[in-house]
């Protein structure tokens, strides 16, 4: 069964934060949430996890996974703690320092978050060496600190972390912003692999970036606190239809290396002479 945002609204006094936001997230599947900053991915997000920050004025319903759920109870009223574990949202940060604790070895957080799914010491040890070798660290990095850890590695570390409660729902935060782009490359192609299945939790990607979104079947776009677009990615990516997608599908265009290559140009001018007498080839911008 998916976990369900129906119609979440909030409000900060007497201003509209979110309006009407409505997600499925089905076990298996992959949403990338996309829109400019501000326009309440975090909020979305911290509905779904159970920490939104007090003081809003909140409506909509968030039903969870399992079969007890076909009574369709409101888990958006409770916070965190209160949950049932069954309906387990797990957050992959974009600041891998906001979810590992800096004294600890990496290996003995995962432990400590594996234990909560696992009914056994010798079951969650198992459980992280799985994990290590699924996000691809090294069994001895383990034994690390996360300030021992390379970025990617750190960023590995969380997302073995996020899964060693045995989430429904994993939602990584902008988890490639702080990366190089090869380290980018890999730990997208890492969050796919690790997603996708049908019996895994559903992935849902936040993200200003994309290309990063292409890992999702499905995109949402928030505009000032509404989806303004949704459908398969690679379709409203394709042919975005409203102007906010436009405006960011155009932006991301600009940006990518072969539109940043054709916007150089070989100038001749015919001044600039080689020893031999033949024109100069120059390569300059054209802004
Ligand atoms: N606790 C709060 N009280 C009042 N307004 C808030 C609160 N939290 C967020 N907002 C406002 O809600 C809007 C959406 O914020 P949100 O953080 O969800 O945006 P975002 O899309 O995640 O942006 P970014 O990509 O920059 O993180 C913003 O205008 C923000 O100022």
């Amino acid at each position: 069964m998916a976990t369900l945002l129906k119609s979440l609204s909030v409000r900060a006094g007497g201003r509209q934060l979110l309006k009407d936001v409505s997600l499925a997230l089905s076990p298996g599947s992959r949403t990338a949430l996309v829109g400019a900053s501000g326009a309440g991915k975090s909020l979305t997000c911290a509905a779904l996890a159970g920490v939104l920050p007090p003081g809003l004025t909140v409506t909509g319903s968030l039903t969870g996974t399992g079969p007890e759920s076909a009574t369709a109870v409101n888990l958006l009223p409770l916070p965190a703690s209160r949950r049932p574990l069954r309906d387990r949202v797990a957050l992959v940060p974009q600041d891998p320092s906001k979810a590992l604790h800096p004294l600890t070895p990496v290996g003995r957080q995962i432990e400590l978050a594996a234990r909560t799914s696992q009914s056994t010491r010798h079951r969650a040890a198992q459980r992280v060496t799985d994990l290590l070798a699924a996000v691809g660290l090294e069994r001895r990095l383990a034994e690390r600190v996360p300030g021992c850890l390379s970025g990617g590695q750190r960023q590995r570390a969380c997302l073995a972390l996020a899964l060693a409660g045995d989430p429904t729902v994993l939602i990584a935060d902008e988890p490639t912003t702080a990366l190089d782009v090869v380290t980018r490359a890999e730990v997208l192609d890492l969050l796919a692999r690790v997603t996708g299945r049908d019996d895994g939790p559903a992935l849902l990607l936040i993200t200003h970036d994309l290309p990063a979104a292409m890992i999702c079947e499905d995109i949402v776009v928030l505009s000032q606190g509404e989806v303004v677009e949704r459908g398969a990615t690679w379709q409203v990516l394709a042919c975005p239809d409203h102007p906010v997608t436009q405006a960011m599908c155009e932006a991301a265009r600009r940006e990518t290396l072969p539109a940043a290559l054709t916007a150089f140009t070989d100038v001749r001018l015919p001044q600039a002479q080689d020893v031999d007498g033949r024109p100069r080839t120059l390569v300059r911008q054209v802004s």
